[in-house]
């Protein structure tokens, strides 16, 4: 997704959490002096069906999506229930808050990671960026793009890695491990709302139908 496509929904998110631009800005900037440029072919998902991977409380109950993918793109904790029940990760995405050893770990063994930095990571990404192996980091940003940061679009983890699986050409996206009636607080609940705008307008412009949004849908915000 282009920028100029994207910052209508990032003004609005900016807008809605009160969050400073200039620390996202600042954020970007300090992971691309970490990163190197990743050849996002590596991750091709043409023709394919990729499973999105939230970390609903109920994901141990719903892995046939994930079974059934070509290609699973997880989110956050998402990974560890995955990993926990041998079910491969193709891509981790991530703002490091919750499971960086996860990161770590998956880095090290060729997984890509896509580690994303905002105005309140920036610590997060300090510490724990170098620490994962460069050569399968894909910086992101929620701002304009530089260097080798990127910006697919997308808000929270989960979201996200279903604007990654588009911009990488899924045919197919299934969600696994999504609920947007079980936040744990009222911070996460604002959050998912987010996530729900985001992903009523991919399935739009996709022009696809994503059962998880049913009773959730919301184009409203769309400027
Ligand atoms: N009921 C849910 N509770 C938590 N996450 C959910 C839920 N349904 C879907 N998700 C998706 O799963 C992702 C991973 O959730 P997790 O709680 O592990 O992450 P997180 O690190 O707190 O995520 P974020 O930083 O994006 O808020 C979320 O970013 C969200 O997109
Ligand atoms: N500035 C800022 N950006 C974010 C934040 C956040 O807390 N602050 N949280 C996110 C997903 O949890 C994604 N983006």
């Amino acid at each position: 997704m282009q920028f100029h496509t994207w910052e209508p929904a990032y003004e609005a998110i900016l807008r809605d959490f009160g969050y400073d631009r200039d620390g996202d800005e600042a954020a970007r900037d300090e992971l691309a002096a970490l990163v190197s440029d990743f050849d996002v072919s590596r991750l091709d998902a043409t023709g394919e069906t990729v499973a999105v991977v939230g970390a609903a409380p109920a994901l141990p109950d719903d892995l046939d999506a994930v079974a059934d993918a070509d290609r699973v793109f997880a989110a956050s904790t998402a990974a560890d229930v995955l990993r926990e029940r041998g079910l491969a990760v193709d891509v981790h995405v991530t703002d490091l808050d919750k499971n960086p050893e996860t990161s770590r770990e998956l880095a090290r063994e060729g997984t890509p990671v896509a580690a994303h930095a905002h105005g309140d990571n920036r610590d997060l990404v300090a510490e724990w960026v170098p620490k994962l192996d460069g050569a399968n980091v894909l910086g992101t940003t929620q701002a304009r793009p530089v260097d080798g940061v990127r910006n697919f679009g997308g808000f929270t983890d989960g979201d996200r890695a279903a604007f990654l699986a588009d911009a990488v050409g899924a045919e197919r996206l299934r969600f696994a491990g999504w609920d947007f009636d079980d936040a744990p607080d009222d911070a996460k609940r604002r959050k998912l709302r987010w996530a729900a705008r985001l992903l009523t307008w991919l399935e739009d412009r996709r022009d696809e139908r994503y059962p998880i949004l049913d009773g959730h849908r919301d184009l409203d915000w769309l400027p």
